[in-house]
């Protein structure tokens, strides 16, 4: 039956391909005017306002147009699991060569009439997914809660910040434009801006919608269409914004999810008809994904790790300092890649800062990520939590204070004993060389570091491979700009930190990564150029 389906799929799938744009136009139109006949939207197990009854059954592949169920074909299947109980979401079906070829056809085939479509007729399409987020906004956060482990406070946001940015790019898509120059003798240039094919999204697992949104979102307002793959970690919501886009009226095949891991990425990082990668993640798995891109000169944007330092001067308002540390160490359990890691405190406020910091870190409330009250949820997986918990003891033999937390947590609830939780800690006493100082360790720990000069603390804050976020907090305006200049990120914040509205690029120096998300620059990383020159008069030949 499964086998069946996909058949059928397969086929309206190459159908499309043969729709004129005309065709495209019509069918674009008559869903707009239907919202909700398109993409059947599914959402098994019963709703709740706290973890551990959600199930997910329905399969999480999905391309031409539908969700793909490929049990049949001996896919490999691994288990998902819900970190707020350790219990076993679903199972993974991994995509192996045929599904991620059968994903980049459907793509391809999207492509072709997606690319031929006005800008304003894209951004309808756009306009109608985020307002169809919106409309899911409830849905989507929680069950992104319940595969990532967040707060669902933390959740809707990140769902916010999806819809924003398909809005956002929704409007670059109705300006994109080129330019015309003039030459000699009436003959003259112009240059089109052009889409690049079919490009490849990989995501990790720290945001997962949010990421699938801000690859999504510029590659498709540009022309492009996409195979997204997030992480086998969290594979649940990307599956949503395919059936969102699909309902918006997209063509079948414009936004596609295939699941898997390294082989599954390797295999789409190495596809002939791929023509980008875009790739969020570590460092390592960055430079291997440049890689595979320099086989067949690809062109990819990386948003890799960060160790990014916040500077807190001694003029600074003690209270914004403090909140904005927190702010840069805790949110998402600390498992964002612009955490500001290392916080610098000028040492004649080292103390009250520490009182502080300290007194606040020890009341966020801890627990099921579903309730409203909940600050901070459990870390994405057990591996991963007991490598941040190898972290804290690390650095407790190296020499540094543990002022609190840095424990495993159990929360009294007793289904979510089994859950993983830690409780999150600040480090007094770090010095340069420790390892909490220099890797990334992408959980709750934040190192609190002392300093005396400006001049000292730029360089000790510039001393790192990674350049992705840096703040600056001071009353100083001068000092402020000055600090900022000097400081080697990409995205920078004064007074504040890990703000990231989607109208501004984001993205990072050094080993952090290449090129930008978000922002109208990003469309230059979406898109290619043509100059076209044209001849009024007769050919200058010297033959
Ligand atoms: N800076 C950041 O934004 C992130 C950093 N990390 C750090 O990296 C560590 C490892 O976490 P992972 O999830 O394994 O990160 P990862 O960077 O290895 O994986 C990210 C994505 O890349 C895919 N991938 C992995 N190897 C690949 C390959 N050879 N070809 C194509 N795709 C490939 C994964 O399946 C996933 O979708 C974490 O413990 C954390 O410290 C993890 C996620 C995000
Ligand atoms: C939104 N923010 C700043 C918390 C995270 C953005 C990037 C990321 O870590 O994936």
């Amino acid at each position: 039956m499964a086998g069946l389906i996909r058949t059928l799929q397969q086929i309206r799938c190459e159908r499309g391909s043969k729709f004129s744009v005309r065709e495209m136009k019509m069918a674009l139109l008559s869903s707009l005017g239907t919202p909700g006949l398109r993409g059947a939207l599914y959402y098994t197990g019963t709703r709740s306002s706290s973890s551990g009854t959600l199930h997910i059954k329905e399969p999480l592949n999905f391309w031409c147009g539908g969700r793909v169920n490929i049990k049949d074909v001996k896919a490999k299947s691994e288990p998902v699991y819900e970190p707020a109980t350790g219990r076993v979401l679903c199972q993974l079906q991994a995509c192996g060569a045929t599904e991620v070829d059968a994903a980049v056809r459907s793509a391809r085939a999207a492509f072709t009439v997606w690319s031929k479509l006005a800008g304003m007729e894209r951004a309808r399409v756009m306009l109608e997914a985020a307002r169809l987020i919106e409309k899911r906004r409830e849905e989507i956060a929680e069950i992104e809660v319940v595969n990532n482990g967040k707060s669902i406070t933390e959740a809707r946001l990140d769902v916010d910040s999806a819809r924003l940015c398909i809005e956002y790019f929704a409007g670059q898509a109705t300006v994109l434009s080129g330019q015309h120059v003039q030459l000699a003798g009436g003959s003259f240039a112009y240059t089109r801006r052009e889409p690049l094919g079919v490009c490849v999204g990989i995501g990790a697992w720290n945001y997962p919608i949010q990421i699938a949104a801000w690859k999504s979102a510029p590659a498709i307002a540009c022309g492009n269409s996409m195979v997204f793959k997030p992480s086998p970690v969290t594979p649940a919501t990307a599956v949503l914004l395919a059936e969102i886009y699909s309902q918006a009226g997209a063509p079948e095949g414009l936004f596609n999810v295939v699941q898997g891991g390294v082989e599954t990425g390797s295999l789409l990082c190495h596809h002939p008809d791929v023509a980008k990668i875009s790739f969020t993640g570590s460092v390592p798995t960055g430079k291997k994904i440049m890689e595979m891109a320099s086989r067949g000169v690809k062109p990819v944007t990386l948003e890799l790790g960060g160790k990014s330092p916040v500077i807190i001067f001694e003029d600074s308002d003690l209270e914004n300092a403090v909140r904005g540390a927190l702010m840069a160490n805790f949110l998402s359990q600390g498992q964002v890649c612009s955490n500001g890691t290392r916080v610098f405190v000028q040492s004649s406020i080292v103390p009250q800062f520490l009182k502080e910091v300290v007194r606040r870190t020890k009341a966020i409330l801890i627990g099921d990520p579903l309730l409203e009250e909940t600050r901070m949820g459990a870390l994405v997986s057990k591996p991963h939590l007991e490598k941040v918990l190898g972290y804290v003891d690390q650095a407790k033999k190296e020499g540094a204070r543990v002022l609190c937390g840095g424990e495993p947590f159990i929360p009294t609830d007793p289904k979510l004993k089994d859950g993983y939780y830690m409780t999150p800690c600040v480090l007094d006493g770090c010095t340069d060389d420790m390892t909490c100082v220099k890797e990334e360790i992408f959980g709750p720990v934040m190192s609190v570091l002392s300093f005396d000069t400006e001049d000292e603390v730029l360089r000790r804050a510039n001393d790192s491979s990674l350049g992705l976020a840096a703040g600056v907090f001071t009353k100083d305006i001068k000092r402020a700009h000055r600090v900022i200049e000097n400081l080697q990120a990409g995205s920078c914040f004064i007074n504040n930190y890990n703000i990231t509205p989607v109208e501004v690029p984001f993205g990072g120096y050094k080993a952090s990564g290449i090129g930008r998300e978000n922002g109208q620059v990003t469309i230059e990383f979406y898109s290619q150029l043509k100059t076209v020159v044209v001849e009024m008069g007769d050919v200058d030949s010297l033959f």
